[in-house]
């Protein structure tokens, strides 16, 4: 089991600031859920509270069916990691891992197999005996990790673990993450990020907060594909969506949006006669603007830097005037636009329609 529940949960600090309201989530034992957001939005506040690190001001949290809101951290069966992995330095990583157990006297053959265990799941077995400072930041990160599993809890809330690694380990110690989530499917996990890609990859369901609330909850796919709004759309994707104003000037199931620049989008988000003359936001992913020779041109710019990526390359239109300036990924073989005025283009499938900030959707 592991089931968490939150109802209403809400979060005002010192009885002045009011940061989290109306948050209502269902997260199911076993799975692995993401929270992300702009900065200062609540995420570590909302862990924290699962935690019980944080007093919830407003509402309930149950864990399978329990209600835990007055219930202290330790016998709430989670264990957190945090971004500082906070190691005794003193002590080998067996000892590290060991000391929880130790405290809840445990036996000396239980002891063992508990990290020995946790060591296997985490490839730690030839470290045991080191010192935190003979080992990597993802050694020590993955110790932390061990630290929590020999304690064996239902729920893992994992607060930015990875952000103190460079990229090379980052992307290592996530791998790990993913396959200590196969290993062990039935325990719930709670991963706050700043990073995409750890949510786009390790995420059965990411959880946008925003404006104090819950943006949208889905799979990484579903959000990327079909956001239910602004915040979403260009919150999720790197570099994010691009956003054109326009007026609707055709409707049925394939919507046409004059652009106030000039240009012409067509998107197979289906209208009706009652959405003509609606002003919206068209918004394509870099990745989903083309440039093109003929035909329509959702607008024409001049390229005025590139950013060549290995496999892709940014173009940047900062002379279309809008802002932020509009961005296209392309493969490597585009990085000669650079200076050129070029005209770009995208399929009607990719071209989403946004009123008054609300996505009207694909059908
Ligand atoms: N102890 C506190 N007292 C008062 N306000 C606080 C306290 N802790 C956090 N806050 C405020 O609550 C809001 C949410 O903070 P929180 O750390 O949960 O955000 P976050 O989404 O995790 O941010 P970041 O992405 O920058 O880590 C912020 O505006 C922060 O200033």
């Amino acid at each position: 089991m592991g089931n968490l529940t939150l109802t209403d949960v809400s979060k005002t600090y010192g009885g002045a600031v009011n940061v989290l309201n109306d948050i209502n989530l269902e997260i199911e034992a076993g799975e692995l859920i993401v929270f992300v957001g702009p900065s200062g939005c609540g995420k570590s506040t909302l862990l924290r509270m699962i935690a019980g690190l944080e007093k919830i001001t407003g509402g309930t949290l149950e864990i399978d069916g329990q209600r835990m809101n007055d219930v202290p951290p330790a016998q709430r069966g989670i264990a957190m990691v945090f971004q500082s992995y906070a190691l005794y330095p003193h002590m080998t990583v067996r000892e590290n891992m060991a000391f929880a157990l130790k405290l809840a006297k445990k036996s000396k053959e239980e002891i063992d197999a508990a990290v020995m265990d946790a060591a296997k799941k985490l490839q730690l077995e030839d470290y045991l005996d080191r010192l935190p400072k003979a080992l990597s930041g993802g050694q020590r990160q993955r110790v932390a990790i061990g630290r929590s599993i020999v304690r064996d809890p239902k729920i893992f809330l994992f607060d930015e673990p990875l952000s103190n690694l460079d990229a090379a380990l980052r992307v290592a110690t996530r791998i790990e993450i993913a396959r200590l989530k196969e290993e062990m499917p039935d325990r719930t996990m709670v991963y706050v990020t700043h990073d995409q890609v750890e949510a786009m990859t390790l995420a059965d369901r990411i959880v946008v907060l925003a404006n104090k609330g819950i943006a949208q909850v889905g799979a990484p796919l579903e959000l990327y594909e079909n956001p239910r709004n602004e915040m979403v759309a260009t919150f999720i994707g790197s570099p994010a969506m691009n956003l054109l104003p326009g007026k609707i000037t055709a409707t049925g199931a394939e919507t046409e949006v004059t652009l106030d620049a000039g240009g012409i989008a067509r998107s197979t988000v289906e209208t009706t006669e009652a959405d003509m003359g609606k002003t919206v936001n068209i918004g394509v992913r870099p990745e989903h603007l083309l440039p093109t020779e003929v035909g329509e041109a959702l607008f024409t710019g001049q390229v005025d830097i590139t950013e060549a990526l290995g496999e892709v390359t940014l173009l940047y239109f900062e002379t279309v005037g809008t802002d932020p300036a509009l961005i296209a990924k392309l493969p490597d073989m585009h990085k000669h636009l650079r200076g050129k005025t070029v005209k770009m283009t995208a399929a009607p499938e990719h071209v989403h329609l946004f009123h008054e900030g609300l996505s009207m959707r694909h059908r």
